[in-house]
């Protein structure tokens, strides 16, 4: 990870409050898989066996998470809410596929006093459909709050229409869920205004925060926010390299790890690699296709190019696929994006555009085609399956060298036994939900 430009960044070390550096690190999660209850989508219960009404949540809120079907807060849910909708600012870490975005979703829209004109809570993330992805999210649980209004900005797409929305305080949003570099531009430009903002929250916030570029994108909007607002920062890895980057922007930040960094793998996915030739990966895929029972699936590749011409092989051969990847125009993405989402396609090849964050229920098998180059990249991609307690299966294609080597490292990272996948295949109701 590159640490050239951590000079700029913000210290808070000034702050007159008592330090709350002591990491909550709670583990209980899994005991839920372990008694069955989680392979029931909604049904997950966490060890306080805590409701969402114990929260104290607005009515409208709590009639939205009714509608969506959520029963019992996670144990993320359980442990982060009640802390962040009193506004401290939050550094969290929680297993991929267990409701982060519900946290920061239901504590900002709990916090929001919306005035008209005014940005007041702001959403980063790495990824344009992540972001659409999180608005959706506002749309849902703002359901019973009509006048909240929020809006996603992302590259790709028309800027005159960001420009207009942000002009006109009868549409500009109260909230806004923006990538970074089209968020910086707007801010530059002084369409978005965010001297009004309460809440600055970052998804994937490791992946936002890693790289230079990003970071120094979302630096330059942070230091024009007040000093006075709830940062939150989420992921499902957050090394001990990048916890004190994320520190910097924070003030006192109650830490939330909710899994120890060795028990982070899903409990329900079952996770397998198979040896082969570089030459060999189109026909195995194939065989696997037609052998596994599925309801999505996604494979990962490590090109855009690899992308197009493996989904194009695969739809010459009448597997309803499609690829998502970020050599193509912004609208198509999107599209796609919803149709595999729709389940109009069954099979989605994509590049790591998808490989963190993106939520489809659907998905219980994940390949990866090329395997990643970090072990943290294989947590996330494979955390596409098995999505909130339900179950899944991962198989990953192992090439060569290089390969082995992450293999091993993702082994030793995460404490888990991958294993050869078995000649006869796995058994369906293993990995199938019900
Ligand atoms: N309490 C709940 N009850 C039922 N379903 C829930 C609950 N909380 C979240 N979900 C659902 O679980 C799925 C995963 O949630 P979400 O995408 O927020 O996970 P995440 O922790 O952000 O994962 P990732 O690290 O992969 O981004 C979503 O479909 C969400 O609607």
């Amino acid at each position: 990870m590159s640490h050239e430009g951590e000079e700029d960044l913000l210290e808070y070390s000034d702050s007159e409050e008592v330090t709350n550096t002591k990491p909550t690190t709670t583990e209980g999660g899994e005991e839920a898989g372990e008694s069955g209850e989680a392979d029931k989508k909604g049904s997950y219960v966490g060890i306080h066996a805590t409701g969402f009404k114990d929260f104290l949540l607005k009515p409208e809120l709590l009639r939205a998470i009714v509608d969506c079907g959520f029963e019992h807060p996670s144990e993320v849910q359980q442990v982060c809410i009640p802390q962040s909708i009193l506004g401290t600012d939050v550094l969290c870490q929680a297993k991929s596929g267990l409701g982060k975005t519900a946290v920061f979703v239901l504590s900002s829209l709990q916090q929001i006093e919306p005035v008209d004109g005014e940005v007041s809570t702001l959403v980063i993330c790495h990824t344009r459909e992540l972001a659409y992805q999180i608005r959706n999210e506002y749309t849902r649980f703002s359901k019973y709050i009509p006048d909240i209004r929020t809006a996603v900005f992302y590259g790709g797409t028309d800027y005159k229409k960001d420009e207009e929305l942000l002009k006109n305080k009868e549409t500009c949003p109260h909230i806004v869920v923006a990538t970074p570099g089209r968020l910086k531009a707007l801010v530059r430009d002084k369409y978005l205004r965010v001297n009004n903002i309460k809440n600055f929250i970052i998804d994937e916030c490791d992946k936002v925060l890693e790289g230079i570029d990003m970071r120094r994108d979302v630096q330059e909007v942070f230091k024009q926010t007040p000093h006075q607002k709830q940062v939150m920062m989420f992921s499902a890895t957050l090394s001990q390299e990048i916890r004190p980057i994320c520190k910097k922007f924070m003030q006192n930040p109650l830490e939330i790890y909710v899994d120890d960094e060795a028990k982070l793998t899903l409990h329900g996915l079952q996770q397998y690699y198979l040896k082969l030739a570089e030459n060999e990966k189109n026909r195995k895929l194939s065989d696997l296709l037609d052998s596994l029972e599925f309801n999505q699936v996604i494979i990962f590749v490590k090109t855009t190019n690899r992308a197009e011409q493996l989904n194009q092989l695969l739809c010459s051969c009448n597997f309803p696929s499609i690829a998502v990847h970020s050599n193509m125009p912004q609208e198509e993405r999107i599209n796609r994006y919803k149709s595999f989402k729709e389940f109009n396609k069954r099979i989605c090849v994509s590049t790591d555009v998808f490989g963190r964050g993106i939520d489809i229920e659907r998905i219980n098998v994940a390949i990866n085609y090329d395997l990643p180059n970090e072990a943290d990249q294989y947590l996330h991609r494979v955390g596409r399956a098995g999505r909130f307690g339900t179950k899944g299966l991962a198989i990953s294609f192992v090439a060569n060298e290089e390969d082995e080597k992450i293999l091993e490292k993702i082994q030793e990272r995460f404490d888990v036994k991958i294993t050869d996948f078995p000649d006869e295949g796995v058994d369906p109701s293993t990995y199938m939900n019900t």
